[in-house]
């Protein structure tokens, strides 16, 4: 097991909703684990008025996201761990001199002996970063010649190409690149790390994982839900944005990414920048009119329950043209890769929760049995990132009686199978890589610029482009229509239900 050194964790925008929900939850999972090092500390600074007995009230004893959990605690072990928070109000303002904090920040270290060595957490609106990475550099806090410091900084990672690179640009005046970990919380699911071990951990996926054998590549990222209560984020952000260009490229880089010469962050990290530099970016409008399709939730009835439109939903401007469904078609320009088409969709208001990525291999070259020739009956490789986490291949078998009639059956795999395993969260993962030094699951900023290369386009054409679709979906079916026919030759979108196991193996279209 890696070592985790003693430390400080600073969380800005501590009185926030992820800080709550998130952060603070995995925290509490590593303190149960024992995984928090002896001497750890954090400290929350807002611009809220808090003292630190409030904020322990409101993130750990009295969070709706805790309470339930702390029920069967004893007293004194909860209290250990509240006792771990302290919160600094930073006076109105996050654009503000930070001696005040860097006297605490050198309190709480000679109180709690943690050795000088800081992550900050960067969990406030993202215009706000560089400022926050300034009066750090300014007050002194980014020095690293007492104690490592390292800065996590949360999605989004820019609103365009030039936004990200002026985020990267503006940050690495301050940190360097290997103190900068860029949070993706889809790299902490096992389920999404898996893909690694899938691929280079096997002989029998590999050899096969390339344009000889594979026919397409579909990937299914799917909500259930609309945009909640963050209406007013999400118009200004969309599917693209929002999922595709971080979550699902990140994916994306996983699966087209040569075999890295070792698992060392760079070694790793460098192979999917080169995955995604390689995503041929579409720049003719033509091209860009066939391959992408976007459309948005209209009105409707969810089993009973009438559900509102996105031109409806609180913070929505009622003419919006922001996406809540996106479908994209692309090629990879390498050697692997080259004509094997990805399919990609990402949408809000879909009728289940599920994200999964399915390899579609070839046919057979030639066919020798009873309707074997099918494309919907080749074989597949279904990998469930979630719910219902694991992998299934779909094979011909023999139906019994006369003849030679082919059907599919499933061979799987489930993590619920691994009931004595406790299956780290994706924040909790990342938080406890951070904490020990290990970059390999966050972004590094060439990653994330070469992502948005390919996605600004995109965007750039819906925005501008002419006679540009936006297509209309009733809340909780499988986004529009059309969306089928960018599947060329199968004509369908695979439509999984959110539970794997339940996956039909025999039957007509699986
Ligand atoms: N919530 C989530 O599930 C996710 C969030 N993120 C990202 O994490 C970051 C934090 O998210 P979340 O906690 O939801 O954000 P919040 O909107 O809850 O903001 C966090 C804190 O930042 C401060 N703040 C909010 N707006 C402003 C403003 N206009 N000017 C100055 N300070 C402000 C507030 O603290 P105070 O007023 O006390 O200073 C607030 O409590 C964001 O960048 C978000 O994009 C990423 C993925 C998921
Ligand atoms: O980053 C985001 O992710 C969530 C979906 O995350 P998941 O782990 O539940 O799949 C999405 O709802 C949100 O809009 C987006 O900002």
């Amino acid at each position: 097991m890696k070592k985790t050194s003693n430390q400080l964790l600073v969380i800005f925008g501590a009185s926030g909703d992820l800080t709550a929900r998130k952060l603070v939850p995995s925290l509490f999972n590593l303190y149960l684990a024992r995984q928090l090092p002896e001497n750890f500390v954090v400290l929350g600074a807002s611009r809220s008025d808090m003292t630190d007995k409030e904020f322990r009230n409101k993130v750990v004893l009295e969070s709706k996201y805790l309470k339930p959990r702390l029920e069967d605690l004893k007293e004194n072990y909860i209290q250990g761990f509240s006792d771990k928070f302290f919160y600094e109000d930073l006076g109105g303002a996050y654009d503000t001199d930070y001696s005040r904090l860097r006297k605490r920040v050198e309190d709480l270290n000679n109180k709690y002996k943690t050795e000088g060595n800081i992550i900050y957490y960067l969990s406030t609106p993202p215009t706000l970063y560089e400022t926050i990475a300034k009066n750090l550099a300014d007050a002194g806090l980014n020095t690293q010649n007492n104690g490592w410091k390292r800065l996590i900084v949360e999605k989004p990672f820019g609103y365009s190409l030039e936004t990200a690179k002026a985020l990267n640009t503006g940050l690495q005046k301050y940190f360097t690149e290997p103190q900068i970990y860029r949070i993706d919380h889809y790299l902490g699911k096992e389920t999404v790390q898996n893909l690694l071990v899938t691929r280079f951990a096997n002989t029998i996926f590999e050899p096969l994982w390339n344009r000889n054998y594979i026919h397409h590549v579909e990937i299914t990222n799917a909500e259930s839900v609309g945009v909640e209560k963050r209406g007013g984020y999400y118009d200004k952000s969309g599917a693209l944005r929002d999922m595709f260009q971080n979550h699902l490229l990140q994916i994306v880089s996983l699966i087209v990414m040569e075999p890295p010469i070792g698992d060392q962050p760079e070694e790793i990290r460098n192979e999917k920048v080169k995955a995604l530099k390689s995503l041929r970016i579409m720049t003719d409008a033509q091209e860009l009119h066939d391959n992408t399709i976007r459309a948005q939730y209209m009105a409707s009835t969810i089993n009973g329950e009438k559900v509102k439109g996105y031109r409806e939903e609180d913070g929505v401007d009622s003419d919006s043209t922001t996406e809540t469904y996106a479908a994209i078609k692309f090629f990879v320009d390498n050697w692997r890769w080259k004509d094997v088409p990805f399919y990609v969709r990402t949408a809000k208001r879909m009728p289940t929760k599920v994200t999964e990525v399915v390899i579609h291999f070839k046919s057979p070259h030639h066919h020798i049995f009873q309707d074997s020739g099918i494309n919907n009956k080749d074989n597949k490789l279904v990998i469930r990132i979630q719910p219902d986490e694991g992998i299934l291949m779909k094979f011909g078998v023999k139906v019994p009686g006369q003849g030679f009639k082919v059907e599919r059956a499933n061979l799987d795999f489930y993590y619920s199978s691994l009931a004595q395993t406790h299956v780290m969260e994706a924040y909790e993962r990342l938080l406890l890589d951070c904490m020990q030094g290990d970059a390999t699951l966050y972004a590094r900023a060439d990653e994330v610029e070469a992502a948005w290369e390919f996605v600004d386009p995109i965007l750039e054409y819906w925005k501008n482009g002419k006679d540009v679709r936006m297509y209309g979906y009733a809340a909780g079916v499988w986004g529009p229509e059309n969306a089928d026919e960018l599947i060329d030759g199968i004509g369908y979108w695979r439509n999984p239900g959110s539970n794997l196991a339940e996956d039909p193996g025999y039957c007509v279209i699986c």
